[in-house]
């Protein structure tokens, strides 16, 4: 089993604890009661290449990377420090993610929330929405095309954005197949997990130019950040760089400077 299959495997168990304690239909009334999901692309489309800040404590590839005993204090401290969305990672198994981060940085601040997780089900569109996502991750290695395209239109129809994930040519075909209209490229291999920041500059070229475009993985500090820009990133996405810089306002600050500098490379748009 690759480590994406068996990370989906235990996913859907989980998944389906939760749909036993909380029936589908009861869950999709109460998410139309929560208060209306942002414009997350006129969020990211403000000038210069925005940072979306992630929350996350570790990872498959990496272990442990940081503590977080306090969610929305860091969120607080992203918007702060001029993130322009956050990113809440509520895979528990692999990642030590929950829900309940979900919650507490919703609770936190008022800049749109991405729900990062192994979306493979409606209910998990809907479980979104109701904790308060404005976005919601879709990773096409992970779907199959039609199970895509309808997650993509429950997204879209709940007015969430979808953050479409691709790795290579083959995925990002059919992501536009599918109608994405925001594509991260993310340089981590979901089989290797080896970070290659090269896919971005490979793939971004084929991509169309109304297409926002979002480079995920492996930003370090301003440098990757420049690079990624140059090679026709909107935005980038970082969450080690933050979590285990020892801090994390600080080491984001640093990129949101670089992404407004009159010297970094503007999307051509
Ligand atoms: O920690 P990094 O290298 O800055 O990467 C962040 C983000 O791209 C990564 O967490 C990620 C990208 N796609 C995912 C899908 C699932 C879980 C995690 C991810």
């Amino acid at each position: 089993m690759s480590v994406l299959e068996d990370i989906v495997a235990g996913v859907r168990a989980d998944l389906a604890e939760r749909e036993a304690a909380l029936p589908f239909d009861e869950l999709k009334k109460r998410a139309t009661q929560v208060a209306p999901p942002r414009d997350v692309l006129a969020a990211l489309r403000e000038s210069g290449i925005g940072v979306i800040a992630e929350v996350k404590r570790r990872s498959p590839s990496k272990g442990d990377l940081a503590e977080i005993p306090d969610p929305a204090a860091l969120a607080k401290d992203y918007a702060d420090g001029g993130a322009r969305v956050i990113s809440v990672l509520t895979e528990q198994r692999r990642f030590g993610g929950s829900l309940a981060d979900l919650d507490a940085v919703r609770a936190a601040v008022d800049i749109p929330v991405l729900r990062k997780d192994f979306i493979v089900s409606p209910y998990q569109v809907h479980e979104a929405r109701l904790h308060g996502a404005d976005m919601v991750l879709l990773i096409v290695a992970a779907l199959e095309q039609n199970a895509l395209i309808a997650l993509l239109d429950r997204v879209e129809s709940l007015g969430m954005t979808a953050l479409v994930e691709i790795h290579n040519a083959e995925e990002a075909d059919k992501a536009l197949e599918a109608g994405a209209k925001v594509i991260g490229v993310n340089a981590r291999n979901l089989h290797t997990l080896e970070v290659d920041r090269d896919v971005f500059s490979r793939l971004a070229p084929g991509l169309p130019m109304d297409v926002f475009k979002i480079a995920e993985s492996g930003v370090r500090g301003p440098g990757d950040l420049m690079s990624y820009a140059g090679h026709g990133a909107d935005a980038v996405l970082v969450g080690e760089g933050l979590v285990a810089s020892g801090d994390p306002k600080g080491a984001l600050v640093k990129l949101v400077t670089a992404g407004s500098h009159p010297a970094c490379p503007r999307p051509s748009r």
